[in-house]
């Protein structure tokens, strides 16, 4: 029995002489968000297709809630709710009709839920702060309130893996906020989310693993910090009290930069545990306590720029 909710190894998909993705492995365990980055035309959305089996991959298996997308690409569409890309919404309709006809298209969900149709749709349109609008045409509604209604009908068949491709790209902040409330509580509940997004914080905030990917490879695979730590930049900043404490703590950690006006000490560092714990003692040893201590890591930004040559900004300007 496995608890990983997604397992890809040696994944390899071509399109004509163009090698997309060159056999990549990665494992989501079940529970947690991952998150795939990378710039224009790396491969997220061929991934993420081959993965919800829209497309299939030229080699390599993919497992998604155990079963094996070629193979039983029935049983994973099942097991899966995607969002995003396919806006699910019918203009034309209500969001309470919307919703309405999303339960009426899951008969499984009716079978097994002790609660009725209609308490599920008035539920959804609570949690997702759509209640005033619920019988308003969705074609007046704003896209932050389209794209929570996508979702809101997504969780209608109580997908166990949720694919959120780009859920809050051009949302407002409050939108956002609430759309990432929304993610970690599917989380708590269990639910497995598959997250491609532009924004580098939101990947920050919500991943518990991100993959970056860049020429058809995972170049890294870590939680943020890990991915943060990797790249130089890193390093644990001291305060002295005194001149002379600065001097000979300067003195026993080669390769520091100091800075006389501010008492300070930066030491590049990688900022995890063990080389930490070793500079503290370091100093402990040679009776040095310092006034203030922190450790600084790059941002997901830094780690972008320096692992695919692109900056973020060319990803946000599609
Ligand atoms: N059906 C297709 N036929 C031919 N080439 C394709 C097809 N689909 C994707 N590609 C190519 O594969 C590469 C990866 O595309 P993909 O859409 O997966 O990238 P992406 O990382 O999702 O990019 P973006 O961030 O721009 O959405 C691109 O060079 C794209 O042109």
């Amino acid at each position: 029995m496995t608890t990983s909710a997604i397992a890809v190894t040696g994944l390899r998909k071509t399109f004509g002489d163009k090698t997309v993705l060159d056999g990549i492995d990665f494992e989501v365990p079940a529970g947690t968000v991952f998150s795939l980055l990378g710039p224009n035309g790396a491969g997220k959305t061929t991934t993420v297709n081959v993965l919800t089996t829209l497309t299939k991959a030229d080699g390599g298996t993919v497992r998604v809630a155990g079963h094996d997308v070629a193979a039983e690409a029935k049983a994973v569409r099942s097991a899966i709710g995607v969002t995003g890309q396919f806006a699910a919404v019918d203009e034309l309709l209500t969001g309470r009709e919307n919703l309405q006809l999303m339960v009426d298209l899951t008969p499984a969900r009716s079978k097994t839920s002790r609660i009725g149709d209609q308490q599920i749709v008035d539920n959804l349109l609570e949690r997702f702060d759509l209640v005033e609008a619920a019988d308003k045409n969705t074609a007046t509604y704003s896209g932050g309130m389209r794209r929570k209604l996508d979702l809101a009908m997504t969780l209608v068949g109580d997908p166990r893996i949720i694919f959120l491709d780009e859920p809050t790209t051009g949302l407002d902040p409050r939108s956002r906020r609430t759309m990432w409330t929304i993610v970690r509580e599917l989380v708590a509940d269990g639910v497995t989310i598959f997250l491609t997004t532009q924004y580098l914080d939101e990947a920050d905030e919500l991943a518990d693993r991100i993959a970056v990917l860049n020429n058809g490879q995972l170049v890294a695979q870590g939680t943020p910090d890990e991915l943060k730590r990797q790249i130089p930049g890193t390093h644990v900043r001291f305060r002295f009290g005194t001149a002379e404490e600065l001097d000979a703590a300067a003195a026993i950690l080669p390769g520091s930069t100091r800075d006389d006006d501010a008492l300070t000490l930066r030491v590049p560092s990688d900022a995890g545990t063990k080389s930490v714990r070793a500079l503290l003692d370091r100093l402990d040893a040679a009776g040095l306590d310092a006034d203030e201590f922190s450790v600084h890591t790059p941002d997901l930004d830094d780690v972008f720029l320096a692992l695919t040559g692109h900056d973020t900004a060319e990803v946000v300007a599609k």
